[in-house]
């Protein structure tokens, strides 16, 4: 299959990790006969500096006549005086809602070979699997934000009811493929945009009886995603809510290094992205983990590219090289000598290629 990669390496550690991600890309073409063309392109503070605007008309051009786009991260202390419309997360806003982006995907997966390495007890933490099913285009991140006198500033939070549907109806209908249980996460019991919220879901789960529903509010459902993370399937949110509650998801698994997203529409097209942030304080040391980007690539392969077996070599590789010990700078614990971003991308490589030749032998067995 030939398939055309728009590739948006952005900021910070964003160029280590896209670079780690597609090396595998690249053996997982010649592994399973495909052709991959990386094309590449400017966002975030790379593109403030060579273009003057975080989202350059040649990067939008490069997206749309592509099949999917990889993305790093963006943002940095360098422009973090910027004005609002020249920082570099506001190019990342603008790509989502530019291709109508509405539904961010972040699943949350224990890995049984690094379940030690995080925070909480293993026995909390083993049986964790769930998807964050984030609004993405919609509410305080794409209000009208103004900054009213020196002493005030204003942010509005809107949502209509389509907006809403559409990614109620992605949670439902991702709950039926998985364990059926819908948790909706707002805060009805203070802000209109959640009661409309609440209201929709309980119209939309009137197609959906087979999938068991709560209402949780968000201050709660950040405790519980701590205290009880594997009760959870799938939780569908708005963008902010979303937002933070992945970030404090990833401390289940152990890194926020390690969590994958496909930012995606109805029609297949998608950007995937790691769900961390530039990291300034390690980019260029060799510290960053590229898992979370080969798995949102991975995501990429299934979901955009109906790549499933690609897709699951990549998956298994990244288990693979856990199994075997190997890890990076945040997942290393005391006495545990990590490889850097660019040994531990080798590995994963070398394994998915290894996977090849241990299949063909299998195979000339049966
Ligand atoms: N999607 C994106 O492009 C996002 C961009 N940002 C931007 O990133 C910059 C830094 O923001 P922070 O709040 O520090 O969030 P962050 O996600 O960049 O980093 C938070 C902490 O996690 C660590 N970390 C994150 N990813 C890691 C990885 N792959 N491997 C090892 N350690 C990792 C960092 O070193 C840091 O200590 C800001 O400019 C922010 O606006 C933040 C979140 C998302
Ligand atoms: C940098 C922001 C625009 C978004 C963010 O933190 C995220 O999408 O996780
Ligand atoms: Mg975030």
């Amino acid at each position: 299959m030939e398939k055309r990669i728009a590739v948006l390496p952005g900021d910070g550690i964003g160029p280590e990790v896209i670079s780690s991600a597609v090396k595998v890309l690249e053996v997982i073409a010649r592994r399973f006969h495909h052709s991959f063309e990386f094309v590449y392109g400017s966002i975030g503070g790379a593109a403030v500096d060579a273009y003057g605007t975080p989202l350059p008309d040649e990067t939008i051009a490069l997206c749309e006549k592509s099949d999917a786009v990889l993305l790093g991260a963006v943002g940095g202390p360098k422009w973090d005086q910027n004005p609002a419309d020249t920082r570099p997360e506001k190019g990342l806003l603008a790509i989502r809602k530019h291709f109508g982006l509405f539904a961010n995907i972040r699943p949350v997966k224990a890995v049984p070979a690094i379940l030690h390495r995080s925070p909480l007890k293993e026995d909390l933490v083993k049986d964790v699997d769930l998807v964050i099913v984030r609004e993405l285009t919609g509410g305080l991140y794409f209000g009208e934000p103004s900054r009213k006198t020196h002493d005030a500033a204003v942010d509005t939070l809107v949502y209509t009811r389509v907006e809403i549907e559409r990614i109620v109806r992605s949670a439902f209908d991702l709950a039926r493929m998985r364990r059926g249980k819908v948790t909706s996460v707002d805060k009805a019991n203070v802000l209109q945009s959640s009661r409309l919220w609440r209201e929709v879901v309980e119209e939309v789960r009137a197609g959906y009886p087979d999938i068991e529903v709560e209402h949780q509010l968000v201050d709660s459902a950040a405790m519980k995603l701590i205290t009880n993370p594997a009760a959870f399937d799938v939780i569908v949110t708005e963008n902010m809510f979303g937002d933070i509650l992945s970030d404090e998801a990833s401390v289940i698994t152990g890194s926020l290094g390690l969590l994958p997203s496909a930012s995606v529409r109805t029609d297949g097209f998608g950007l995937y992205e790691p769900v961390h942030g530039s990291a300034p304080d390690v980019a260029g040391k060799g510290l960053a983990n590229p898992a979370a980007t080969m798995l949102s690539a991975a995501m990429m392969l299934r979901q955009s590219f109906g790549m499933e077996e690609e897709a699951t070599a990549i998956e298994q590789a990244v288990q693979t090289i856990y199994e075997e010990g190997h890890c990076t700078a945040d997942l290393a614990g005391s006495g545990v000598r990590p490889l850097s971003t660019e040994q531990w991308a080798a590995r994963v490589a070398e394994e998915v290629d290894i996977q090849s030749v241990s299949n063909s032998i299998m195979c000339s067995y049966v």
